[in-house]
């Protein structure tokens, strides 16, 4: 998969912005806030993934200007694509691919995958379970359209589920609607909890050799997956996972109801990651928990590769400079292969790296 050629306009701080990209490795650099990010933001978008920093997509609009287009052609599956997203203040997003009206961003996916790696990823680790989850849900909604769906679907549930919870005692009529809403929530979650299931055991296989081969051989990493408790083992079929998260869900409708809180699903799960048998979020340091960290995603990388016999476009943002000069070396090792975008303060700084081209970026636009 890769991106030949991008077009922005009134996309962020980008008036006009027009560049054809190569195959390989494409180094963009600049000063800060000059629009690195911008532009990898924009790539990003174009694989149906959610924004990693903007909460509206209104964010993604220049600030002086009522509307935004992103338009790439891009090269996936043997075949070429036009895809055009159009962003105007108050209105629905408009995307089309080859001029066809395109209406879920899950259809984006199915044109372009990217695995996008920045600073913040670096404590994947170490933050909180919902980083986590949002790896898995990213990475996932571009692999399974299934998925996306049935996400979103949990998502307005939950959200609905929280209010009631919120409200009933105010309000008590509103828990005649909770058990259309459990159940509901049941029949979602039970689709996460699988392909997430068979994510982290294939993910899981990936990043093993990967770490081990980062730490000199000297740590060994796992990846488990915590789940509603009743769900033993993860993998069964969707119908099995059901029955045991309406009886998850029954034991804790007490507890929901005193606390307020929906207590009871696959929101609250987690990746449990390890080195030698100990929680790297508790036991690893800093040093290991990047280790760590990198592993993962160069993992989440090759997976994509596999599931699609093509190399997903990978966003490396402002990450290089993060790390040592040892993990750097491993990290443009393991890169080869596929289309990649790195964004750096100096053009030197990626010396060796290959074939490619180098953009310099100035106040959105391509300098001189
Ligand atoms: N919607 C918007 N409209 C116009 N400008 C915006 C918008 N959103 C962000 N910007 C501006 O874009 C500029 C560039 O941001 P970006 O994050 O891409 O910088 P960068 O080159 O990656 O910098 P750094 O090296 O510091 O990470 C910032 O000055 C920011 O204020």
């Amino acid at each position: 998969m890769m991106v030949r050629t991008l077009e922005l306009e009134g996309f962020r701080n980008y008036r006009s912005f027009s560049a054809d990209f190569a195959p390989g490795v494409n180094v963009i650099y600049g000063e800060n806030a000059q629009g690195k990010t911008n532009l990898l933001e924009a790539v990003r978008y174009l694989s149906g993934a959610p924004s990693h920093r903007a909460r509206s997509e209104g964010e993604l609009i220049g600030f002086d200007v009522p509307s935004a287009r992103i338009c790439a052609q891009l090269e996936s599956r043997g075949r070429d694509f036009k895809v055009e997203v159009q962003l105007t203040r108050g209105r629905r997003r408009r995307m089309t691919s080859n001029g066809v009206r395109l209406k879920t961003a899950g259809e984006l996916s199915e044109r372009l995958h990217t695995v996008l790696f920045c600073p913040e990823d670096l404590m994947l680790i170490r933050a909180g379970s919902a980083e986590r989850r949002r790896f898995l849900d990213q990475s996932l909604c571009q692999l399974r359209p299934r998925y996306a769906a049935a996400l979103a679907e949990y998502n307005r549930l939950h959200e609905h589920k929280r209010r009631i919870l919120r409200d009933w005692e105010e309000k008590p009529s509103l828990l005649d609607l909770l058990p259309e809403f459990n159940d509901r929530m049941a029949r979602c979650g039970a689709i996460l909890i699988h392909y997430r299931a068979h994510f982290i055991r294939k993910l899981a296989q990936f990043a093993a050799p990967i770490h081990a081969e980062f730490s000199g051989e000297r740590e060994k990493m796992t990846l488990s997956y915590e789940t509603v408790k009743t769900v033993e083992d993860p993998l069964i079929p969707t119908r099995e996972i059901y029955p045991r998260l309406l009886e998850h869900q029954e034991s804790h409708r007490r507890a929901e109801l005193e606390s307020r809180t929906c207590l009871s699903g696959p929101h609250k799960d987690d990746l449990l990651v390890s080195i030698d048998g100990r929680s790297a979020k508790q036991f690893a340091s800093q040093g290991q928990t990047r280790t760590a960290a990198l592993s993962l995603k160069l993992a989440e990388r090759e997976l994509h590769q596999e599931d699609m016999g093509e190399w997903p476009v990978l966003l490396l943002d402002d990450v290089l400079s993060e790390l040592d000069q040892r993990r750097r070396d491993f990290v443009l090792r393991r890169i080869r292969g596929g289309q990649v975008f790195i964004t750096c303060c100096e053009e030197e700084a990626l010396d060796g790296l290959g074939e490619g081209r180098t953009f310099h970026i100035r106040a959105g636009a391509l300098a001189d």
